[in-house]
C-alpha cells in the first residue's frame, strides 16, 4: 500500500443478535453501549459497581427485561464482546488483558490503546445506520458531523423510507424465483441480471424521490413485475 493511500479502521456492521455481550459499569458511557447493543438485539449482561451508582435509564431498561443484570465472571462466559466503562484505570487494564488472554474483543472506554474496536457516533434510524469515526482524532467532531447529517431527517427527507422501499423491492424481486432459460440449474446469470436491474432501478430516481412516499405492497409488485424492463422514470 502506498503512503498516499488513506489509513483508517475497518468499519463493519457486526452481527451480535442473540450473542452474549458484557458491559462493565453503569454510568453514561455504559448506557450508550447498552443502547447500541439493544438495537443490535444482543443478549446483554451488565456488571454494576457495588456503590449503587446505576444510571436510572439502565434500571428502567432492566425493568423492561430488555437485558439481564446479573453478576457474571468473564471467565465462565463465552462473550462476543466486552465493553468496559468504569472509572478505574487499573481494573480496566486488568480486564483488557484478561479479555486478550481469553481471545475476546473488547473496548475500554476512552483508552484507544486498550480497544480492539472503537465506538463511533451513530445515527440509528431503524434499518439505516450511519457511523462516523475520526479514528480517535476528535470524538466531539464525530458527534458534530453526526448531528449535521441527522438534520437531513428533520428537513423533510426521511431516508429510512427510501431504505424500506428499496428493501421491499429487493425482497419481492428475490421472491420471484426466476430461472435462467438456457440453464435452469445455473443461478449465476439470474443473480447477475437481478443485481444489474436493481442497481439501475435504484439510480433511476433520486434519494429524495425514494424517500418521498412509502410504497404500498401493490405498487411494489407493479414495479417488480416490470423486470427485466423498468418502470417509467418520473
Ligand atoms: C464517538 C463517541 C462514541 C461513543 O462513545 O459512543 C466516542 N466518544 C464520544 C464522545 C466523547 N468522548 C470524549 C469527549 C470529550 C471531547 C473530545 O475529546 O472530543 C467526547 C465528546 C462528548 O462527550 O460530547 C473523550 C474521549 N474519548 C476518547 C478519549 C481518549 C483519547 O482521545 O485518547 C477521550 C479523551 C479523554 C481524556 O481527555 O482523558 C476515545 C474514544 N472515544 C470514542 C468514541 C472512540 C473514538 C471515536 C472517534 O474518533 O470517532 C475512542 C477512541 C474509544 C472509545 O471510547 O470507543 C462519543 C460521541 C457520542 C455521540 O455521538 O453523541
Ligand atoms: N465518552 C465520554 O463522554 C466520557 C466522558 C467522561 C469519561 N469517560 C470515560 O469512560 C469512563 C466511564 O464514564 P462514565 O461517564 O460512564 O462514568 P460514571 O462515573 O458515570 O460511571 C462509572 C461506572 O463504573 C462503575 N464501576 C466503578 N468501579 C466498578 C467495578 N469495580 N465494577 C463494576 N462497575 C464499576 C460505577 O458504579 C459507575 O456506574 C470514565 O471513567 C472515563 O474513562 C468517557
Amino acid at each position: 500500500m502506498s503512503e498516499s493511500q488513506s489509513k483508517g479502521s475497518l468499519l463493519l456492521a457486526w452481527q451480535v443478535k442473540d450473542k452474549h455481550c458484557l458491559v462493565i459499569g453503569a454510568g453514561d458511557v455504559a448506557l450508550s453501549r447498552i443502547n447500541h447493543l439493544v438495537i443490535a438485539q444482543a443478549k446483554i449482561t451488565v456488571i454494576t459497581g457495588q456503590n449503587g451508582n446505576i444510571h436510572p435509564d439502565i434500571i428502567k431498561l432492566n425493568e423492561q427485561e430488555i437485558y439481564s443484570k446479573i453478576q457474571a465472571q468473564i471467565n465462565n462466559e463465552n462473550f462476543e464482546i466486552v465493553c468496559c466503562c468504569i472509572d478505574d484505570y487499573t481494573l480496566s487494564t486488568a480486564i483488557y488483558y484478561q479479555c486478550k488472554y481469553l481471545g475476546i474483543n473488547c473496548n475500554i472506554a476512552d483508552k484507544p490503546h486498550l480497544c480492539d474496536f472503537y465506538f463511533g457516533s451513530m445515527i440509528n434510524e431503524k434499518n439505516l445506520q450511519i457511523m462516523i469515526s475520526t479514528n480517535g482524532q476528535s470524538p466531539r467532531l464525530s458527534k458534530l458531523i453526526k448531528d449535521s447529517i441527522q438534520k437531513q431527517f428533520i428537513n423533510g427527507v426521511d431516508l429510512n423510507i427510501a431504505v424500506e422501499n428499496l428493501g421491499a423491492i429487493r425482497a419481492k424481486l428475490r421472491e420471484l424465483k426466476l430461472v435462467d432459460k438456457i440453464d435452469p440449474n445455473d443461478n449465476l446469470p439470474i443473480i447477475e441480471k437481478r443485481m444489474s436491474w436493481i442497481k439501475t432501478l435504484t439510480d433511476m430516481y433520486t434519494i429524495k424521490q425514494w424517500s418521498s412516499k412509502r410504497l404500498l405492497q401493490q405498487e411494489i409488485e407493479t414495479i417488480v413485475n416490470y423486470f427485466p424492463d423498468f418502470p417509467p422514470s418520473i
